[in-house]
């Protein structure tokens, strides 16, 4: 983990110009002045309908390279090597022959001692479930079986930012449940989160939301606020009596919406439920 440097992250006016095909829209850009300030330690949950630019976003955040990319970013607490980055597709980011091989040459990349490397490859393979299947080559694997074993090896080394990218989308319940236990851990234990997802039920009641469209942040606060909060002033009046979910184009998840109507029918009251805990709670069972 990177102590020494306790500075934001920070991202100033960045704008990634837009393709040839995307010129004909009302913006051309990928992203557009982006201003965006991320804390040591924090989660960041980042929606958007398709096309919104979070992958744009989640790239530029791993400094991973994006062409056409201006404006200012200071790594600051990430450091200067490019964060883990997790994506959708397993396939593009494995380097190994096994979950196994995978892990080791992950840890092998972050210049551990050679000793501890087998026992820290058991303790991951362990964590991520995977001991079972950590010798069978990828082709006797499924894609959420190779999704888990690069997320697995992305998660290796307690990075300060770590970047997912719609990585549990091809996941099944059990396996997705796991890999945002790691995720969580790995938050607990310090390292910043970039979550970026399209299953709004996944949202916490405390954790930073930050909605995209069309290349700009159009919503960055509490999830509680942009599942249920007031509508942004500034928005056009004909949408100003929806929150700003689904200002962003986006459907309340259906629990979001059931709570909703629970408060207009006066049995529940704010704050509104979000988790399953808080569910419990507001509804006195359990
Ligand atoms: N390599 C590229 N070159 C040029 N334009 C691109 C490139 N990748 C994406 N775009 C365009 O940039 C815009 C933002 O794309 P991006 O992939 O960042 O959005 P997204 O919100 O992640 O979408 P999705 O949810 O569909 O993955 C889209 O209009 C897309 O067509």
């Amino acid at each position: 983990m990177n102590q020494k440097n306790n500075d934001d992250f920070v991202l100033a006016a960045v704008t990634v110009a837009g393709s040839a095909e995307s010129s004909g829209k009302s913006s051309a850009l990928r992203l557009d002045r982006m201003n965006l300030t991320v804390s040591p330690g924090e989660w960041i949950t980042i929606v958007g309908v398709n096309g919104s630019g979070k992958t744009t976003l989640a790239r530029i955040m791993a400094g991973l390279t994006v062409e056409e990319a201006g404006g200012y970013m200071n790594r600051g607490f990430a450091g200067d090597r490019p964060a883990p980055y997790v994506m959708q597709q397993p396939d593009a980011q494995l380097f190994g022959e096994t979950p196994r091989e995978e892990i080791t040459f992950a840890l092998e990349w972050l210049q551990l001692p050679a000793a501890d490397i087998p026992v820290k490859t058991d303790a991951i393979l362990m964590l991520s479930g995977l001991q079972s299947i950590a010798y069978f080559p990828w082709a006797n694997l499924s894609g959420g079986q190779r999704q888990l074993a690069a997320i697995a090896a992305a998660t290796a080394g307690n990075a300060p930012l770590i970047v997912f990218d719609e990585a549990t989308s091809m996941l099944d319940d059990r396996s997705r449940e796991r890999v945002y236990h790691i995720a969580k851990e790995l938050n607990a234990a310090g390292s910043s989160v970039v979550w970026v997802t399209q299953r709004l039920d996944e949202l916490e009641s405390s954790s930073r939301v930050i909605a995209l469209a069309e290349g700009r942040i159009i919503f960055d606060g509490s999830s509680e606020h942009f599942l249920y909060g007031e509508p942004t002033p500034s928005l056009p009046s004909a949408m100003s009596s929806s929150t700003p979910c689904e200002q962003c184009g986006l459907r309340l998840p259906y629990l979001a919406s059931l709570a909703m109507e629970l408060k207009r029918l006066g049995q529940l009251q704010s704050p509104l439920p979000i988790t399953v805990e808080e569910w419990r709670r507001a509804l006195n069972v359990g």
